[in-house]
């Protein structure tokens, strides 16, 4: 039988029936993050269950920890928000899993540090009490989001229980034109076939885009299907993905790499194997794009105007109108930063455009690396001067304002542009008014003070 990638991916994990059309899957690797993960640790251990395996399981500070330069980073703004720091470190402790904690140099957000430290390898099953797990699908791994309580299980079982999604076969060809980034493609996707298009289905993205896009772009664009409705994403993996995951913590190495590319090689949908849903996109047709509204499919190309047939609620919480423009609005944030777009070109991406330039005033920007790793590498290479220099704070890894979960926030119906995954009503505080769009953007229009394209800011400083 021709099978998919997504196929082989779950058949090589499953180990029984689980009946009532349910498959018990093994599972390699287990992601905690403070804001869930430390609740399925305290209830394991209240239960006196045991770790399956802790050498499997890794929690990583990431949504809470506070991201101000020089501060205690246990020192959450949200009422309560230390108990799941130190209950996560606590309870890490105690099972004797992996944790990275804020004083390693590898802590950053679960979704950046598991690539960039090998624990994401191609082939894997890995989950995370985290709905953006599906980044990870980008290096042809079997990633995705579960419950609490289902990671407790995991963790006393190395096993879940789990229906296998319909699977769709999204095929991007063509070149994006210049300026166009994964982040742009992904949005315009979503605008296009609406936040449930991805119809619970396990999407893989194929096509000449995707085999020349790079690792961190693949990862943006896998980081996305759950905005799509998507059960997870996964991408075929090829040379680049070798070349990336080559040499990190939790690589194979030696013999154990040579087993691993014999397996990995086979990592690929067999051709005329079959999907339930398929979408085609020419590359050529993505402009790069932003969000209008309240959702990521609330989204449309930058020198848009909103449609006529605009959802009321969403333009009312956003302050507009439909049939307006959205080019020239006057911001006050700026948020370059996620496990969307907080990696090192995503970075590089937005200090190409703040180089020489400053923030205007009254717009309070902030960079966030994504991970200690991107922000060592980030400094290496100066961003972090042009940051500071062009007025934005340059803060310590983590979710940070993408999500108010550590308390940070702007003041309410504040505009703000941001690199993040999410726009829903008060996901960055309540009443903060999300742009959705890419870091180029973001840099831009913190430098305009309202929302613009880097092309507009041609001859200005
Ligand atoms: C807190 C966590 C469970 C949540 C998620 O699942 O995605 C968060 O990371 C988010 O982005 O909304
Ligand atoms: S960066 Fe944002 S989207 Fe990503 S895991 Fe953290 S809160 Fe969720």
């Amino acid at each position: 039988m021709k099978e998919t990638l997504f196929d082989k991916l779950w058949q090589y994990h499953r180990v029984a029936d689980a009946g009532d059309g349910y498959d018990l899957l093994a599972i390699d690797r287990l992601l905690l993050h403070e804001r869930t993960g430390g609740v399925a640790l305290k209830e394991l251990a209240a239960r006196g269950l045991k770790l399956k395996d802790p050498n499997r399981v890794f929690a990583i500070m990431d949504h809470i920890v506070s991201f101000r330069a020089g501060r205690n980073r246990d020192e959450a703004r949200s009422p309560g928000g230390e108990v799941f720091i130190t209950q996560t470190r606590e309870k890490a402790l105690e099972a004797g899993i992996h944790l990275i904690d804020t004083d390693s140099s590898h802590q950053g957000i679960v979704h950046v540090v598991a690539p960039e430290m090998g624990i994401a390898l191609p082939g894997l099953s890995m989950v995370c009490p985290d709905s953006h797990t599906c980044s990870l699908g980008a290096l042809g791994a079997l990633a995705w989001g579960i419950g609490s309580s289902e990671a407790e299980h995991v963790m006393a079982t190395g096993a879940i229980r789990a229906k296998k999604p319909k699977q769709m076969r999204v095929r991007v060809s063509g070149d994006l034109p210049v300026g166009v980034s994964a982040k742009d493609l992904a949005l315009y996707m979503i605008s296009k076939y609406g936040a449930a298009g991805g119809q619970r289905s396990a999407i893989e993205f194929c096509g000449s885009t995707i085999e020349n896009m790079s690792v961190e772009g693949r990862l943006t664009l896998c980081n996305l299907a759950v905005e799509f409705a998507a059960f997870t994403a996964v991408i075929a993996p090829d040379q680049k993905t070798y070349d990336y995951v080559a040499g990190k913590s939790f690589s194979p190495d030696g013999k154990n790499l040579s087993d691993a590319l014999k397996r990995w090689d086979g990592l690929f949908t067999d051709s005329e194997a079959e999907f339930d849903f398929a979408i085609e996109i020419k590359a050529e047709s993505v402009l790069p794009q932003i969000s209008w509204g309240t959702s990521p499919e609330h989204s449309f190309a930058l020198n848009d105007t909103i449609p006529e047939a605009a959802d009321q609620r969403a333009l009312d919480y956003m302050g507009l109108k439909a049939g307006q423009g959205i080019v020239g609005k006057p911001i006050g944030g700026a948020f370059v930063g996620s496990c969307t777009n907080g990696r090192l070109s995503d970075l590089s991406a937005a200090a190409e455009v703040l180089k020489g330039r400053k923030v205007a005033e009254g717009v309070r920007a902030v960079c966030v690396p994504g991970s200690k790793a991107v922000k060592a590498e980030a400094e290496k290479l100066g961003y972090d001067k042009i940051f500071k220099a062009a007025g934005f704070e340059w803060g310590e890894p983590g979710c940070a304002m993408c999500f108010y979960a550590g308390g940070e926030t702007f003041a309410p119906k504040t505009r703000v542009v941001s690199s993040t995954n999410r726009n829903f009503e008060g996901r960055q505080g309540p009443g903060v008014r999300t742009h959705l769009t890419s870091p180029a953007v973001v840099a831009a229009s913190a430098v305009a003070g309202a929302i613009c394209a880097p092309s507009d800011l041609d001859g200005r400083g």
